[in-house]
């Protein structure tokens, strides 16, 4: 199976406003509310993901009359005033929490049978803690797999009235929230008991005001006992908005404090339910400068430019979070987060998958229970990223690019459990350092123009020819074939090759002039054709892309290696100019060459370079062409300037 993934390059800045996609939280809960409730609910806003399909996939098999409103994201729900109508059913609800344990709690009291099941993962999480509590009023919930973890089943059970049931609070809030949803569908008086110091508590918080505004009011004394009343019923309150999703936030706003900003995102603030706005006070603790409004929050870098170290309790905001510990690479100083135990028992485990993935990056990390402390390297190093099927993972890593470094993410489809335009969104915010690459045949001017350039702009430089000339000669030195790919390749990865002012270095050598030979020119050729060769200079190319940005020439500088490219030229001319220009070349360096040869020579060379399958070159339809066969060094040179300031 081939790995899908995203190379983000590294960013110059971040900048820009943000519309945040639905709360995820919200939309689910809202969603079974609804369904419950007597009357219709117009809920506008909703989150298009995943999570928000699984359980409107779910609240259709059972019964629930739904429709959206064309392809917007509002939606029109007919309540069922009770219990599920549908009385059997399998239920399939993928790796989504925010469906799985409420529809189990309401299922478990709607006296019918179904079967839940989810991906592996899925089963992987506990849900033992909801399925006691269920019990205890009389719910029949077995399960089909290990005891403790879903897949579920659920069968009808005669409800016993009111009382009292105890519920563990300290491995995931989510099992009260489900039981709080469900219990009015009792009808009667039902007080839980929290055993153990209850987590996440913003969350139930969200649960409490959902529930109110569907109509039911739930007596609560502090964080361990609450009273759901006898009676109760949901009542569609008629039109409900779904703020933006404030962990959804996190992302942006820590760009913002990374990347100079201001970043504002649109949809939270102030006045927000959910628990994770309060990342911005995080965030401003880091030394960011953050403002509010009643439906945004901004975030930009701090004074000093860099982020502070922090140590921190991060229990009340727990998915935002993961984006302080991406961020702690940016800080001044070791960073501490501390206790995040639900992490583990999250999309995964996120305390293990966040330290493994911080450490490829460079960043000493030490792993506990329930904590994390992040050392920021002196340098972010390039690397691939896996994301574990987590969302969030593929969201915080994206933040990397914010630190000069490129950076892959594995699998990044899996944003689309919460929010499948964040890489957009991402790019929406942030600028890429910019490239400005040159491609063409031999002695189409390229070097010269591409230098001149690069000094015009106060950018870097990349003359990506050297590479596979160094290769060549690394390869004669070492007495290796031409046609040994393998061998090449595995010298292409480690050349001990530096470039220094105008100087091009292997080992202590300075071999500036030996690379130019005909002999190299011709071996370059040669191993250039060669696609493992090629891909091992790809990461060595890419590595000459930072701030301010990079003047980059070659073949396959716009089509292979710089894809994304500002301003992509194709420089040539005819052969017999370019023969021309390498005659005189050679002759002020006292070279000698015969014009004969050259031009067998160049057609050679095109020929070669225009006909291997890896890289070709020809110009790509993005490329402008520019011949200058019957233009000068200056004109070039302001041809490329013009292209790039306009
Ligand atoms: N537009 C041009 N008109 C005339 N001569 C040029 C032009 N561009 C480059 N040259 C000269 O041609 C020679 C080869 O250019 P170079 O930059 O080494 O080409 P490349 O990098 O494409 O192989 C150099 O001596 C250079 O000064
Ligand atoms: N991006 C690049 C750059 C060079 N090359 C190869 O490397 C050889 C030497 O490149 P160069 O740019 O130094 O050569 P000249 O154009 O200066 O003759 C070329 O003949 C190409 O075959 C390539 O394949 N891809």
């Amino acid at each position: 199976m081939t790995m899908d993934f995203i190379d983000l390059p590294p960013m110059l800045d971040a900048t820009g406003q943000v519309r945040l996609p639905g709360s995820k939280s919200i939309s689910n809960r809202t969603l079974l509310l609804a369904a419950l409730a007597e009357g219709r609910t117009e809920i506008r806003d909703l989150l298009a993901s995943d999570d928000v399909e699984r359980m409107l996939d779910a609240l259709r098999t059972l019964g629930v009359s739904w429709a959206r409103e064309g392809d917007s994201d509002h939606y029109r729900v007919d309540g069922v005033a009770g219990p599920f109508p549908v009385k059997a059913a399998d239920l399939f609800l993928g790796n989504a929490g925010t469906a799985f344990r409420p529809l189990t709690a309401a299922l478990a009291l709607s006296g019918g049978e179904y079967r839940l099941t989810g991906v592996a993962r899925m089963h992987e999480r506990p849900i033992g803690d909801l399925v006691d509590g269920l019990r205890q009023v009389g719910a029949n919930v077995r399960y089909l797999g290990v005891e403790g973890f879903p897949p579920l089943h659920i069968l009808p059970a005669a409800i016993r009235p009111g009382g009292m049931l105890r519920v563990r609070g300290d491995v995931s809030s989510q099992f009260l929230t489900a039981l709080l949803m469900a219990l009015p569908l009792t009808g009667t008086q039902t007080t839980i008991e929290v055993v153990g110091e209850l987590i996440s508590k913003p969350y139930i918080s969200i649960t409490l005001d959902l529930m109110a505004r569907f109509g039911v009011e739930v007596q609560r004394e502090g964080w361990t006992r609450f009273t759901v009343p006898g009676g109760a019923r949901y009542r569609s309150p008629g039109t409900l908005f779904v703020e933006g999703d404030a962990s959804s936030a996190s992302y942006f706003l820590a760009a913002g404090a990374i990347g100079g900003g201001p970043v504002r995102v649109e949809g939270v603030g102030r006045s927000s339910i959910q628990g994770d706005v309060r990342f911005a006070e995080a965030l401003a603790e880091l030394g960011a400068r953050v403002d509010i409004g009643d439906n945004w929050i901004e975030a930009r870098a701090p004074e000093s430019g860099r982020l502070k170290a922090f140590d921190l309790d991060l229990n009340h905001i727990p998915d935002a979070a993961m984006t302080l510990a991406v961020a702690a690479l940016f800080a001044d100083g070791p960073c501490t987060l501390r206790n995040i135990a639900s992490w583990r028992v999250k999309e995964t485990d996120r305390i293990a998958a966040m330290a493994k993935e911080l450490r490829k990056v460079g960043a000493a990390v030490e792993e506990g229970a329930d904590f994390l402390r992040v050392t920021p390297p002196a340098k972010l190093v390039p690397a691939a990223i896996d994301t574990y099927d987590d969302h969030r993972m593929a969201m915080c890593f994206s933040l990397v690019s914010l630190g000069g470094c490129r950076v892959r993410i594995n699998e990044p489809k899996c944003v689309n459990k919460t929010f499948p335009t964040y890489f957009e969104c991402f790019a929406s915010i942030t600028r890429p350092v910019p490239v400005i690459a040159i491609d063409g045949p031999s002695a189409s001017g390229k070097g010269t123009v591409a230098a001149r350039v690069a000094a015009a702009l106060g950018y870097h430089y990349l003359d990506s020819g050297s590479l596979y000339r160094l290769v060549a000669l690394a390869a004669r030195r070492a007495e290796l074939s031409l046609d040994d790919e393998p061998a090449l390749a595995a010298l292409a990865a480690c050349l001990p090759a530096r470039f220094s002012a105008a100087r091009v270095m292997l080992d202590d050598e300075d071999v500036t002039d030996a690379i130019r030979s005909e002999t190299c020119s011709v071996g370059a050729s040669r191993v250039a054709a060669l696609p493992a060769v090629r891909a091992a200079l790809l990461g060595r190319q890419h590595d000459y892309r930072r701030a301010p940005g990079l003047v980059a020439e070659g073949r396959d500088m716009g089509s292979i290696v710089f894809p994304d490219a500002t301003v992509k030229i194709f420089l040539t001319a005819t052969v017999e100019a370019r023969a021309q220009r390498r005659y005189k070349q050679l002759m002020e360096k006292g070279m000698g060459a015969s014009m004969e040869s050259l031009l067998k020579d160049l057609h050679e060379r095109d020929a070669r370079d225009a006909a291997r399958t890896v890289a070709p070159l020809k110009k790509l339809p993005d490329a402008v062409l520019l011949d200058t066969t019957k233009v000068d060094v200056e004109q070039a040179v302001g041809f490329v300037l013009d292209r790039v300031r306009s």
